[in-house]
């Protein structure tokens, strides 16, 4: 295995955005006449993309789907409104994130983003954080015509990187990650701190506690 470049996820894997998500969630049901739902309730539905969690968050049902109702429209713009507005108002990195980003970056290794979240969110948050200039490539939810567990989006930064997709390596916290990396033919890393559940049964290649355990995998 020789990796060549490597492609994250977003929410889970770099930073920890539950809080941000669930204020701005909560914000849309009570908009909307609904009681505020728990966290961790938030928590269990974040992974799919921006219009599948609204979906959740107002049926509070992981089963739900995104289906274009009134309320569901309702509940998205409000949602975007809510969201665009507080980015990272309580969105940090994972501890070691940042200096193992920039220590990748200056090794001239090349990485990219692949996340579920839509563009209008995930540009403005990297800028805000200030690691928007790391990455190469930076494919969102809605930037293909297939998000994560389709391997496209893998398919797609291996392209734009001109690599062989098997070279790219996959960090990422849930099950579509780890999916779209085996669907496309990558290697896996999984972080156990994020928002994933049944880790074990998820089959990637390795599971990581902290984010600079990064480095001992590449060296294997
Ligand atoms: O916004 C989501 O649904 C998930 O985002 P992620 O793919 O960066 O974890
Ligand atoms: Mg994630």
């Amino acid at each position: 295995m020789s990796i060549q470049a490597i492609a994250f996820d977003l929410d889970g894997t770099l930073v920890d955005s539950l809080q941000d998500l669930a204020r701005a969630a909560n914000a849309a049901r009570s908009d909307l006449g609904l009681t505020p739902l728990a966290t961790a309730t938030v928590e269990s539905y974040v992974g799919d993309g921006a219009a599948v969690l609204v979906a959740r968050v107002l049926a509070d049902d992981a089963k739900a789907q995104f289906t274009g109702t009134a309320l569901q429209e309702q509940g998205m713009a409000q949602f975007n409104l809510h969201y665009r507005a507080g980015l990272t108002i309580a969105t940090k990195f994972y501890p070691k994130v940042q200096e193992t980003l920039h220590a990748l970056h200056e090794r001239g290794l090349p990485l990219a983003i692949v996340t579920n979240k839509p563009e209008r969110f995930t540009l403005p948050l990297l800028r805000e954080l200030g690691v928007f200039e790391h990455f190469d490539v930076i494919v969102s939810g809605d930037t293909l015509a297939e998000r994560k567990p389709s391997p496209l989006p893998m398919q797609h930064v291996a392209n734009q990187l001109g690599i062989e997709v098997d070279n790219l390596l996959m960090v990422g916290d849930s099950k579509n990650d780890i999916l779209a990396a085996q669907n496309a033919g990558c290697a896996s890393v999984l972080v156990s701190y994020g928002y994933g559940s049944e880790l074990e049964s998820m089959g990637a290649d390795a599971i990581i506690h902290r984010f600079d355990e990064l480095f001992a995998f590449l060296e294997e």
